[in-house]
């Protein structure tokens, strides 16, 4: 792409991502209490409810018991469209809170669905049974009513137990956080091995959360008959529930064998970059803080860059070259987010090796975030669980262009060593650049040599790989003083120049 088109391209992403704030406020959660707006319940006595109920009944019904229908109609074909987001805040402030719901609506609308409303509730902690406490269940089943909306999504992972129970009570599908996050994953894989690692992770979310018949049957009955149990609860419903489970299991280890083979091509890859020394950076940060954009800004990658949380899953690999010349790998990869669910980042702990397997890591900040210091605590959390908490991080603060000058003096004291840059505007690349090579590790050895004429390769592989103090083209060769690794060093033993 020419620098217009990225230009254009840019100037598009920034189009949406205002729109996307300014959609994002009308539809913010702060409400006014909803209590005196409740109408009263419909009246139960006319068996409007049953009705209903075998209406629901139906819907679980109508899948059909094939495996691929479970885990098509739980994930693949989710279908949030029209959502209202249910939060439950136990600690922190207020705007942490809200903060939160919001990310969860940007979410809501990554994947694809139109948020309606939000609320939340200020609770010790969740309820055990429907994660909101009851009385306020029924107050989201009338704003679920009011908005017309066809999906609750709940700000946190819930129990197969309380999805259960807030379905019956609010009469719409609901989903927690974890299979949102999970649905975007699947919607934006693209490669084989993205594609296998979503799957691998959704399987592993929906092992416990089977449903079948016999479970429905027996919610349904608990619902209404004290004590429960009865008929569907034992016998082929259960079997039906064992099978799939079996099969799923089945599934998984296929997945994992298959995700560890193509783990392995990239371990060779990699230790053949090893071998030839080429130093390796990772940009690693929290979801839309610029990573590619970034990368992209350094190498001219022509990397998707999208204002979408998780554009990227899949790695990309670059060569990019230090000011004075010396190549390194620059890799970019998926971004992280608060509570980033554990079942992915264990399917994708094979490509997030690449991060665990860096020389240095440009820990990518979005400072024009509303809480840039959460977003790096979020992202040393993931790091921690994917082994990279010992990689050599270089923060770097990204979008300084949108950021106000107070909160740049702010961030600033905060974050000391940070190198500040705009990916947009190409502010701060060139300082990043120097920062960089400053920090690549060093090649060590010294070494004094004279090489002949016809092994010009040598003296490229000096050039490209070592830092060269001095350069002398003699009557013999080039005389070179320069600084090497170790193999590159073990290579030029046969030609250190004579001593004058
Ligand atoms: N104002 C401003 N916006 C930026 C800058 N860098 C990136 N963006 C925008 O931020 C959004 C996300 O950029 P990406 O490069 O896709 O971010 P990412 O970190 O790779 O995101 P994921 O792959 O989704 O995790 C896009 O809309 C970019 O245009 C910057 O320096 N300033
Ligand atoms: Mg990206």
């Amino acid at each position: 792409m020419t620098t217009a088109q990225n230009r254009a391209v840019l100037d598009a992403a920034a189009d949406r991502a205002d729109k996307a704030a300014r959609s994002l406020a009308v539809s913010e959660p702060a409400r006014p209490d909803h209590g005196e707006s409740l109408r009263p319940l419909p009246d139960d006595s006319t068996g409007s409810y049953d009705l209903e109920e075998r209406g629901a009944l139906r819907r679980v019904a109508g899948l059909s018991t094939e495996l691929t229908d479970v885990t098509e109609v739980e994930y693949r074909q989710l279908r949030l469209e029209r959502v209202v987001l249910v939060g439950v805040w136990t600690e922190g402030t207020q705007a942490d809170a809200e903060r939160s719901l919001a990310e969860l609506a940007a979410l809501a609308e990554t994947a694809g669905s139109e948020v309606l409303d939000g609320v939340m509730q200020r609770r010790d902690k969740p309820d055990a049974g429907t994660y909101v406490g009851s009385g306020k269940a029924a107050e989201i089943r009338e704003i679920v009513a009011a908005t017309g909306a066809d999906t609750v999504i709940c700000d946190g992972e819930l129990t197969p137990g309380q999805l259960n129970q807030l379905e019956k009570i609010l009469k719409v599908k609901v989903v927690d956080r974890t299979a949102l996050i999970l649905d975007i994953f699947a919607q934006h894989a693209s490669s084989r091995e993205g594609k296998a690692q979503v799957e691998l992770a959704q399987m592993q979310y929906m092992l416990p959360r089977l449903r079948g018949w016999g479970e429905s049957l027996s919610r349904q009955a608990g619902g209404r008959v004290a004590g429960g149990g009865g008929i569907g609860t034992r016998g082929p419903g259960e079997t039906k529930i064992e099978t799939d489970r079996r099969r799923i299991r089945a599934r998984v280890s296929k997945l994992r064998r298959e995700i560890a083979g193509m783990s392995t091509a990239r371990a060779t890859q990699r230790s053949s970059r090893d071998r030839n020394a080429v130093p390796s950076v990772a940009i690693a940060g929290y979801t839309n803080a610029g990573k590619s954009s970034l990368l992209n800004q350094l190498t001219g990658a022509g990397v998707l860059v999208q204002d979408a949380l998780f554009a990227t899953l899949d790695p990309t690999v670059r060569r990019a070259e230090t000011p004075d010349g010396r190549d390194y790998t620059l890799t970019d990869t998926v971004g992280f987010v608060r509570h980033l669910p554990h079942q992915l980042v264990d399917a994708f702990r094979s490509t997030l090796e690449e991060v665990a397997a860096a020389d240095l890591l440009l820990h990518i900040v979005d400072g024009s975030d509303a809480d840039p210091l959460g977003q790096i605590d979020a992202v040393r959390v993931v790091l921690g669980e994917i082994d990279a908490a010992a990689v050599p991080e270089l923060i770097v603060v990204n979008k300084v262009d949108a950021m106000s000058p107070d909160d740049v003096i702010t961030l600033r004291r905060a974050l000391p060593g940070a190198v500040w840059v705009s990916a947009r505007t190409g502010e701060g690349i060139d300082e990043l650049r120097q920062v960089v090579a400053a920090r690549l590790p060093h090649p060590e050895v010294d070494v004094d040599v004279l090489v002949p004429y016809d092994r010009g390769d040598l003296v490229a592989r000096v050039h490209r790989d070592g830092e060269v103090l001095s350069e002398e083209h003699v009557a013999t060769g080039t005389r070179l003083v320069a600084r090497v690794d170790g193999s590159l060093a073990a290579l030029l033993d046969g030609f250190t120049a004579p001593v004058a």
